[in-house]
């Protein structure tokens, strides 16, 4: 695979408000990367920028090897070819499914725009749909037209902007997994923008975590849970609680409930006192295990029990327990490590 889209050292600055923050990563074709920040962080504008609706203060962003954008230079949006889907759909209401589909294949002869029109609609799932006007759809019905018309003139790049934070909980989780078949399908590289944790996980190859303009981990879901490189990210993917321990050997880290070898405490040294991250599924619940912890709360999940428990020091944490296993807040439950990996910070760093 080759790189498709690069950011080298990007910035982005509205008067002396720094929004963008030499911001770096590389997407490759093919790729579904993900922009995840709460509102504010900057996400839109990186969009924006790519998008060539805004030129950069500094840095570069590259788009198959060649310059889009720099101080002083902004290659024109239509110039760019790359389509844009965005949060309210921005169909053409006037417009039937079809000719919304088709409206960017003007230079087509009417033939080939119908033969196009007819295989994404096909891609979509909505052939039989081509007559109806958008207000006749649902939302996740038009937000695929939006895709299909955005996928029409085979661009190099597709961006989302929040594009199913109209749609309810349930449509949301099946739409996002859906568009990326989609695209996948298209064999599409797409950036989509969220403040959706399970939209960009279900979405995206690589996720971006942005804060305050900085980009502060470009990489898989899996590590961006499994192996955060600041608290931040790791406090902001996903659940956990903060333990403190100390490094006691070069592969053994010390908490309040045992001793845990056959990790790698990486840039930590013997004697450094840290705060070890366990999720709720490195905590398990087990009946025989001699550790326990009382239940101070617990939310009820269908399959699993959310448990807050608190060890004897009053630490708290949290686990996931199979929902057949259905304790009462205040009792004692048996409680097993399960760490496959260290997630610590170094201790008030
Ligand atoms: N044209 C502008 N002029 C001045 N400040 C701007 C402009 N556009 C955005 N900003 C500021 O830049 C910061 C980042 O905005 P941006 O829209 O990129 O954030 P975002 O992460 O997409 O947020 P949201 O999720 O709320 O859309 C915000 O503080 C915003 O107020």
């Amino acid at each position: 695979m080759s790189v498709l889209l690069e950011f080298d050292h990007v910035s982005q600055s509205y008067g002396d408000t720094h929004v963008v923050d030499a911001m770096g990563f590389q997407l490759e074709d093919g790729e579904i990367g993900c922009l995840l920040g709460s509102s504010g962080c900057g996400k839109t504008t990186v969009l924006r920028c790519i998008a060539g609706f805004e030129a950069v203060k500094g840095g570069e962003i590259r788009l198959d090897g060649k310059v889009i954008s720099r101080a002083g230079f902004s290659l024109p949006a239509h110039e760019r070819r790359i389509g844009m889907v965005f949060q309210d759909y921005a169909l053409f209401p006037h417009l039937s499914v079809s000719a919304n589909v088709g409206f960017g294949l003007q230079s087509l002869s009417r033939a080939e725009r119908a033969h196009r029109v007819a295989e994404l609609l096909d891609v979509v799932g909505l052939s039989s749909h081509g007559e109806a006007f958008p207000h006749e759809l649902s939302g996740g019905q038009q937000q695929r037209v939006a895709l299909a018309r955005a996928l029409a003139p085979r661009p190099k790049l597709i961006l989302l902007d929040e594009p199913f934070s109209n749609l309810d909980v349930d449509l949301r989780e099946r739409l996002s997994r859906e568009v990326r078949d989609i695209l996948k399908r298209e064999g599409m590289t797409a950036i989509l923008v969220t403040h959706d944790q399970h939209e960009a996980f279900a979405m995206a190859d690589k996720v971006g975590v942005m804060h305050g303009g900085k980009l502060l981990q470009w990489a898989t879901p899996y590590a961006l849970y499994h192996q955060p490189v600041t608290r931040f990210v790791a406090d902001f993917i996903g659940q956990g609680a903060f333990v403190p321990a100390t490094i006691t050997t070069p592969n053994c880290v010390k908490l309040e409930i045992g001793e845990y070898c056959g990790l790698t405490p990486n840039g930590f040294t013997v004697g450094d006192t840290v705060d070890v991250l366990l999720r709720p599924d490195d905590v398990q619940h087990d009946d025989a295990s001699p550790l326990t912890a009382l239940v101070e709360s617990k939310v009820f999940r269908g399959s699993a029990f959310h448990y807050t428990l608190t060890l004897p020091s009053g630490q708290r944490v949290l686990a996931e327990v199979p929902s057949h296993h259905n304790h009462a807040i205040g009792e004692p439950i048996g409680i097993r490590l399960e760490l496959d990996h260290l997630i610590a910070f170094k201790r008030g760093a």
